[in-house]
């Protein structure tokens, strides 16, 4: 086993290290870590209102002044970072969260980035930085129910191709396709290498549906699947997994695209979220080999609060037009197994799995608890112009709701769907199912409807809903949601133009 020494000796194992014990890596530890690997400079990172990912960069020329900015952060102003803050009393400061350390792989110099969090001058946590509300939500569901909210995202994206000349694939039937029908499978690749060296525990990385070949400048769709962790670690994995695939592409001159929809009638791009509830390091999810009523607790919370988590996960004018049945994305309240016409998706449980295994390798018997230990349940509305922070925090809210609510399993039961909810069979019972936002406007009123179970227990602030829903509102006040669905067949120039999210 390494030691603590030469873990921190080595630029590598860095990574390593701050898994392994991620609460116990001090700033003198960081000193060490920074002088010992000759470490030029450090990079501060933070998201504020926007959802985008900022930077403040220091370079280490004095001892002095590196332990003065690990041990006090630096000052930045307020005013330009949050809309609610008035440009009079702007100063805010940013303070290093040490355990979210990495190796810049984008640097010409040896560069150690760290993720920070935002504090007012009076030295208290800016109550209204998603980040913070994030860390808020999750310690109230902790305290309230003994449980730990794990989470994952899966990164869709849309990558610009060039003229794909000897191996055009087929269009919109490009998932799971193998180069060199698909381009762009070495910059995923490489995005995967450098993001698990950031921290980043990835499953794994695919080329998706949606690829259009008919195009001059046609588009491929890839996607990059992350490992259940931390509610709060999983939202830094994904803002910096998006960093480096938009680092990568924009070195090879491509654009990327997180825009939730490119062009109307083909696939869209999602930010599915797959959530664990753990305690005592055990997956509450299943119970005797089936999906626990704690789960479908979880679940009915969420589906109680879909309309409001749009607010939060679907941001802006074209998140509503990959919001459409037969797109693979929801657009009624309702889950199921397998199943990816609903809402909420419980994804294949490993039940049998055993046998299964067993049968390919005879040698190899599996655990069926292995299996059960990976079951979540996905929400399948939130995509790529979401605030990841503020997503995490409503969901972490949401399932707290339906632990709560006292006619969880009863809803959880009359909102199951087994089969595809479009199949003309079904018709009757969709039509009495409720609907998600179809706009920006909607999905702000169902948070205004709802703001109460956000602001309860002081997680989300009043302000923070208000500023949430003035943003959204926006997009009908200046036109941009007219625009855009009133020209489906310009969507591409105008998502060109205006959009391609965080
Ligand atoms: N395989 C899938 O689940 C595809 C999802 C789809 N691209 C979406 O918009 O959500």
């Amino acid at each position: 086993m390494m030691t603590r020494d030469e873990y921190l000796m080595d630029p590598n194992k860095l990574v390593q290290y701050l898994q392994k014990m991620p609460n116990e890596f001090t700033k003198e530890d960081l000193i060490r870590y920074i002088e010992e690997n000759g470490i030029q400079m450090i990079n501060f990172r933070y998201v504020a209102n926007d959802g985008k990912l900022k930077t403040l960069n220091f370079i280490i020329t004095d001892r002095n002044h590196l332990d003065n900015i690990l041990s006090t952060g630096e000052r930045v102003d307020g005013s330009s970072l949050f809309p609610f803050i008035e440009a009079g009393s702007s100063d805010l400061y940013v303070i290093p969260r040490f355990k979210t350390a990495f190796l810049n792989p984008f640097s010409e110099v040896p560069t150690l980035d760290i993720l920070c969090s935002f504090y007012t001058a009076q030295g208290e946590p800016l109550e209204s930085a998603p980040e913070h509300i994030l860390k808020k939500a999750h310690n109230c569901f902790k305290e309230k129910t003994g449980m730990t909210f794990k989470a994952m995202g899966e990164l869709e994206y849309y990558i610009k191709s060039t003229k794909a000349e000897l191996y055009p694939g087929e269009d919109q039937k490009g998932y799971h396709d193998s180069q060199p029908f698909t381009q762009w499978e070495n910059l995923r690749r490489e995005a995967m290498v450098l993001i698990a060296q950031c921290g980043g525990k990835i499953k794994y990385g695919h080329s998706e549906v949606g690829n259009f070949i008919l195009r001059e400048d046609g588009y491929e769709q890839h996607e990059i699947e992350f490992i259940p962790v931390e509610a709060e670690d999983a939202v830094d994995q994904l803002l910096i997994g998006k960093w480096i695939v938009r680092m990568l592409a924009a070195r090879e001159g491509a654009l990327v695209s997180w825009a939730p929809k490119i062009t109307v009638g083909k696939a869209g791009s999602g930010l599915h979220i797959h959530m664990m509830l753990e305690k005592d390091g055990q997956n509450l999810c299943v119970e005797n080999g089936k999906l626990s009523d704690t789960a479908k607790k979880g679940i009915a919370g969420i589906m109680d609060l879909a309309g409001p988590l749009t607010a939060f996960g679907n941001t802006i004018p074209t998140s509503y037009l990959r919001l459409v049945p037969h797109q693979e994305a929801p657009t009624y309240v309702c889950w199921g197994d397998r199943n990816r016409s609903v809402l909420v998706r419980v994804p294949l449980g490993w039940v049998g799995a055993s046998d299964m295994i067993k049968s390919v390798n005879p040698c190899e018997p599996a655990d069926p608890r292995d299996f059960s230990s990976k079951q979540t349940f996905e929400f399948r509305v939130p995509d790529g112009s979401a605030d990841i922070y503020s997503l995490m925090a409503g969901l972490i809210v949401a399932g707290q709701h339906g632990l709560e609510m006292d006619n969880s399993l009863q809803m959880a039961e009359d909102l199951y769907a087994d089969v595809d909810i479009f199949a003309p069979d079904y018709k009757e019972k969709l039509d009495a199912l409720k609907q998600l936002p179809t706009c920006c406007w909607e999905s702000a009123d169902c948070l205004l409807e709802k703001r109460e179970v956000f602001e309860r227990n002081g997680v989300f602030p009043k302000g923070s809903v208000d500023a949430v829903v003035k943003n959204l509102k926006l997009y009908e006040d200046n036109g941009l949601n007219d625009r855009i669905l009133g020209n489906v067949d310009k969507i591409m120039e105008i998502v060109d133009t205006y959009i391609h999210c965080m």
